[in-house]
């Protein structure tokens, strides 16, 4: 076995072991990717680099792809065609795109017209495509969520997405392991949105940066599924990019009967239930790092500030700036206080709310809306409220709700009951706090303008949420009168989820006919656009020598390095604009003078040196390299990075430099200051003054270094890599038949959709696929 790892192994260890296609001796590895989750933010560009370069998908069995992001959540009585209900042009021109790639390349799609429509990382669970042990991936960083089945799920850039569907692997390197054991019973109105809160305020944004966390201890498996994906899906808010919980009973018994899941007491399942068993980590396995939690510790947990490691317990007060010895904490607490309109010491259940925001991926499952409408039941949202929003996680989500009369319940107490999708945990579409807005949100990310501009975000749990609402304030839900009897308890076995259905709904076919009808000359713009593709490889990276700009914030994150409004683009190209949009332009659109990037030399600037941490952490968007590479700036020397972003960045022909060595960053910075030129030289790992004096050096990973300075493309290398490849898929219908797509597959075949002919395309494996798949 390639790379094997000798002595007892982790979860983690484990899954990551069986997937290897092959191990180079730097350590870089091509990792088999079983599922393949797309949705239309992150994927145009990467089926555009497929058909430049004449590729197929290799996997259409194993990949499912939906829209959720930018679609609207209004009504979709009248829904004919997205043409025909997305009223924004750059958002109806990314789901159009997605459908004209989901027909050019024969994929599993689940449009607007379909129930079984919903936020991604909703769907895959749902339908049983994420299953224990497989390796799960999606351009979209909350992948993290579906490692609550022990799988190893991570989120990936939009070049990484094209590399998956090329060749159904991924060039990877193996992760450090960490333990976040939380042992104990949870308190009643303490609920896994409030651990993993509680998580991230030990831990830190970064503090798992480069690890995957194995989430453990006895509060971990009394935990529901569903409650456990809420947990995993934060992660990648502590830094990680994945999360993982051992598969147990109870995560046999959620899957169940799911479309995708082998069938129960088959053969089939019954080998996939003991392979599932024996992915738990063994004794004695090692950890690099190890947190321990008493879950008496815990108690509901709000966000005060713009990062989600701004946590207080809600019976405390917003944190004084004054109390903050580090200096460049306490900026960032001032800045937070003045961006959220708080000061310090306030009680936190004396916040003023203007909207409740109860969905996204972490917190719109039925548990979730079960709970929050047993709070709310029979009551009314609070008159200080201008809008209350119920957005259930999917089609199937929201029907099942219905079903049980919740819907009511919330359209009683004077919720919105609106249909499936991201809606205000990021407004794409339109769903978005005004400027100054305050939010009471069951959602992950409190960056700035994360739900508009100018919005202001409390991450919480949906019980805390809906307690909110009725307040319309921050509250505490344990206050409220029989709270104890209104919350699943976690003492009690999880109530089983009924199934999402299974059979084919005719309804349910109606966007891939829709698909099917479309004017292929209406769609011309979105497929033949000339943005560079990563594919076509990369100019070459050896030495780069110009202006540095600094920043010394901590922290800063994909959304305000690009924020959404400019991710609705099916291009690489032109981004600029929006890089640092919100810090580069006032309001009036005019000139942030004070910004540095608008401040002569520096808006020549090549290079970013940045002295504060975690440069590039939240959101998968591959549009912030993108965007600095548009401005002008290839390399960013930093003491250390988000994950995704950092793998996004070399993906470019760009450099994301690590400098351990702080005060020798320091002094690039001075000279940054200065305005003189620095020299970034990748072949000889040094960076060195305009006197070309040597000033620190560095270590790049020999791989990258390689293809940055021979400009590589990645997919091509990968492709060459085929025999591997066809043996591992060989071994891997052996061993673990479930996850060829058979399920649906067959079912297809046996006539169930009807679809007109097509020429027969081949995928990569020289496969041909006879038509849409669909299930
Ligand atoms: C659009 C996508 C790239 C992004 C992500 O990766 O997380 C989004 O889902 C988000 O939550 O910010
Ligand atoms: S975090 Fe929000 S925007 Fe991102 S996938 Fe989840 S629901 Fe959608």
């Amino acid at each position: 076995m390639p790379g094997a790892i000798s002595g007892p192994r982790t979860l983690y260890d484990k899954v990551f072991q069986d997937h290897i296609v092959n191990q180079q001796d730097d350590g870089t590895v091509l990792l088999y990717i079983d599922r393949h989750l797309v949705h239309e933010v992150t994927s145009p560009q990467a089926f555009e680099g497929l058909r430049n370069a004449g590729r197929k998908v290799r996997r259409p069995d194993c990949t499912l792809a939906t829209t959720d992001h930018n679609i609207p959540t209004t009504p979709r009585k009248n829904f004919k065609s997205v043409h025909q209900f997305i009223e924004e042009d750059d958002s109806r021109l990314q789901c159009e795109t997605l459908e004209q790639n989901v027909r050019d390349f024969k994929l599993t799609y689940f449009g607007m017209g379909d129930k079984r429509q919903g936020i991604v990382h909703i769907i895959g669970p749902e339908q049983g495509f994420t299953l224990p042990g497989t390796t799960v991936v999606c351009g979209d960083s909350h992948t993290s969520t579906h490692g609550a089945f022990g799988a190893l799920a991570f989120g990936i850039g939009t070049s990484e997405v094209e590399h998956v569907l090329a060749t159904q692997t991924l060039l990877t390197r193996r992760s450090k392991n960490m333990r976040v054991q939380v042992d104990g019973e949870l308190a009643n109105g303490v609920s896994s949105k409030d651990v993993i809160l509680y998580v991230i305020g030990q831990i830190g944004t970064a503090g798992g940066t480069g690890h995957v966390i194995e989430f453990c201890g006895s509060a971990i498996s009394s935990l529901s599924m569903e409650a456990r994906m809420s947990i995993c899906n934060m992660s990648i808010e502590g830094g990680a990019r994945a999360g993982m919980v051992a598969p147990d009973d109870i995560t046999f018994e959620y899957l169940k009967g799911r479309p995708l899941a082998p069938k129960v007491d088959s053969a089939e399942w019954k080998k996939a239930v003991k392979y599932w068993q024996s992915l738990r980590s063994d004794d004695g396995a090692k950890y690099d790092v190890d947190v321990f939690i008493n879950a008496k510790d815990i108690i509901p947990t709000v966000s005060w500030g713009t990062s989600p490691q701004d946590v207080v317990p809600i019976t405390g007060v917003v944190p004084n700036p004054a109390d903050i010895k580090d200096p460049n904490k306490k900026e960032a607490c001032e800045r937070a206080l003045v961006y959220m309109g708080l000061e310090a010491g306030t009680k936190m259940t004396d916040i003023v709310l203007d909207k409740v925001f109860i969905g996204s991926c972490t917190n719109a499952r039925i548990e979730d809306l079960r709970t929050a409408a047993h709070i709310i039941k029979g009551k009314k949202i609070a008159p200080n409220l201008k809008r209350a929003m119920l957005v259930p996680g999917s089609g199937l989500v929201k029907k099942q709700a219905e079903d049980e009369g919740l819907d009511k319940v919330f359209l009683d107490a004077g919720f919105e009951w609106r249909e499936a999708g991201c809606s205000m945990c990021l407004g794409m579409n339109p769903d978005i706090l005004s400027p100054g807005e305050r939010c009471a949100s069951t959602s992950n990310r409190n960056f700035e303008g994360r739900q508009g501009a100018g919005g202001r975000t409390h991450l919480m749990s949906p019980a805390m949420a809906a307690a909110a609402a009725l307040v319309g304030k921050l509250a505490d839900v344990r206050n409220l009168e029989g709270y104890e009897q209104a919350l699943p308890s976690s003492k009690s076995a999880p109530k089983h989820i009924e199934l999402p259905p299974q059979v084919e709904d005719p309804e349910s076919d109606a966007d891939l006919d829709n698909i099917l009808d479309v004017d292929e000359s209406s769609q011309g713009n979105s497929v033949q656009t000339k943005a560079p593709s990563s594919s076509a490889g990369m100019p070459p990276f050896t030495q780069l020598k110009g202006i540095a700009a600094h920043m010394d914030r901590n922290n800063i994150d994909t959304d305000a390095i690009i924020p959404k409004q400019f991710l609705k683009t099916i291009k690489r190209a032109g981004l600029s604009t929006g890089l640092f949009h919100a810090w580069r332009f006032n309001k009036d659109g005019s000139k942030n003078e004070d910004f540095i990037l608008n401040q002569k030399p520096f808006d020549q600037a090549k290079i970013l040196v940045v002295t504060g941490e975690n440069f590039g952490c939240g959101s998968s968007r591959e549009h912030a390299p993108w965007a600095l590479l548009d401005f002008g700036i290839k390399c960013v020397l930093a003491p250390s990075f988000g994950d995704i972003f950092f793998n996004n960045t070399f993906k470019n022909g760009m450099l994301p430099q690590v400098i351990e060595d702080k005060a020798a960053l320091a002094r690039i910075a001075e000279e940054a200051k200065a305005g003189r030129e620095i020299e970034v030289d990748l072949e000889a790992q040094v960076v060195r003054n305009d006197k070309g004096e040597e000033m620190a050096k560095f270590e790049t990973d020999g791989f990258r270094r390689n293809c940055l300075i021979n400009g590589l493309d990645d997919v091509g290398l990968t492709m060459q890599m085929q025999e591997r490849i066809e043996r591992f898929e060989r071994k891997r219908t052996e061993d673990t038949p479930w996850l060829d797509g058979s399920g649906f597959l067959s079912r297809h075949r046996q006539g169930a959709v009807k679809v007109e002919a097509k020429p027969v395309p081949k995928t990569n494996r020289g496969e041909e696929v006879s038509e849409p798949l669909e299930w």
